[in-house]
C-alpha cells in the first residue's frame, strides 16, 4: 500500500479515514480545534440520522450539566434534550467504532492519553440553546477533547442554532459554525468556551468527549 493510499478499509465501508484523522490532528496542533465541513463518512451520518429520527421522545432526557453526582438540571444554561449512545444500535456502534479509531490515532500522533469516550444524541427544538460554557475545568482534567457532529440538511443562516467557539475566556466574538449535516467540530475541552445559539428549527447533533483516566483509590473514573 502506498503512502498516498491511507484509506483503511478494515471496516468494509471506508468509514475510517486516516487522511481525515491526520488533518484533524494537524488542526489541533496548530490551533487547538478543528472544523471540518462534510467530513463525516456518509454511511455514519446517514445511520446516525436515521436512528436519531427513530428515537421517540421518551428515549431522551432533559440535558443536565455534569454526570452522576454532579448532574444538575439547569434550564438557565441549556434547554436541549439528550440520549446517551451505548452501542446497542448499529448506528451507535458505527459511531463509537469511528470515535475509537480517532482516539487511537490521536493518541499515537499527539500523545493525548485519551482513555475513554462518552457520547450522546442531542435534540434542540426551536428556541432551545446552550449558554456559553466549558466542557471541562482546568485542574479537573477529565474531559480532554470535545467532538460534535451535525445531522441537519439544508441548514441556512436564518435557522440560527450556530455553535460559537470562543478563543479564550475574553473572546466575545467567537467563530460561528453552522450545524450542517456531516460537519465535524473538535476542540480541546478545557481551552474553548462555546455556546449554542437558539435554533429556529429542530437541530440534531451528536456530541462526545474523550476523557483521560482520573481514577483514584476507591473512586472509579469514568463514572459509569
Ligand atoms: O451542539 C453543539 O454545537 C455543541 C453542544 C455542546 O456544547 C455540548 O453538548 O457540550
Ligand atoms: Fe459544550
Amino acid at each position: 500500500m502506498t503512502a498516498l493510499k491511507q484509506l483503511q478499509i478494515t471496516d468494509g465501508g471506508n468509514t475510517i479515514d486516516d487522511t481525515l484523522f491526520g488533518l484533524i490532528a494537524d488542526d489541533i496542533i496548530k490551533q487547538g480545534y478543528s472544523v471540518r465541513p462534510g467530513a463525516l463518512a456518509e454511511e455514519i451520518s446517514h445511520s446516525l440520522f436515521a436512528y436519531q429520527q427513530s428515537l421517540t421522545t421518551h428515549k431522551y432526557v432533559d440535558a443536565g450539566i455534569g454526570r452522576g453526582d454532579d448532574y444538575l438540571q439547569n434550564e438557565f444554561v441549556r434547554t436541549d434534550e439528550i440520549c446517551w449512545i451505548t452501542g446497542e444500535s448499529d448506528a451507535g456502534k458505527l459511531w463509537l467504532e469511528w470515535a475509537a479509531a480517532l482516539q487511537t490515532f490521536l493518541n499515537q500522533r499527539l500523545f493525548l492519553g485519551l482513555f475513554s469516550f462518552e457520547s450522546h444524541f442531542a435534540h434542540y427544538a426551536s428556541g432551545d440553546y446552550y449558554k456559553r460554557h466549558y466542557d471541562a475545568f482546568k485542574g479537573e482534567a477529565n474531559r480532554v477533547l470535545s467532538i460534535v457532529t451535525y445531522l441537519n440538511s439544508g441548514w441556512t443562516n436564518s435557522d440560527g442554532g450556530e455553535l460559537v467557539l470562543y478563543q479564550n475566556e475574553y473572546d466575545k466574538e467567537g467563530l460561528k459554525i453552522v450545524p450542517l449535516y456531516g460537519t465535524i467540530v473538535i476542540f480541546l475541552s478545557e481551552e474553548f468556551p462555546h455556546e449554542v445559539l437558539p435554533a429556529n428549527r429542530d437541530r440534531y447533533s451528536v456530541a462526545g468527549w474523550f476523557r483521560v483516566n482520573c481514577s483514584v483509590a476507591g473512586k472509579i473514573d469514568p463514572p459509569r
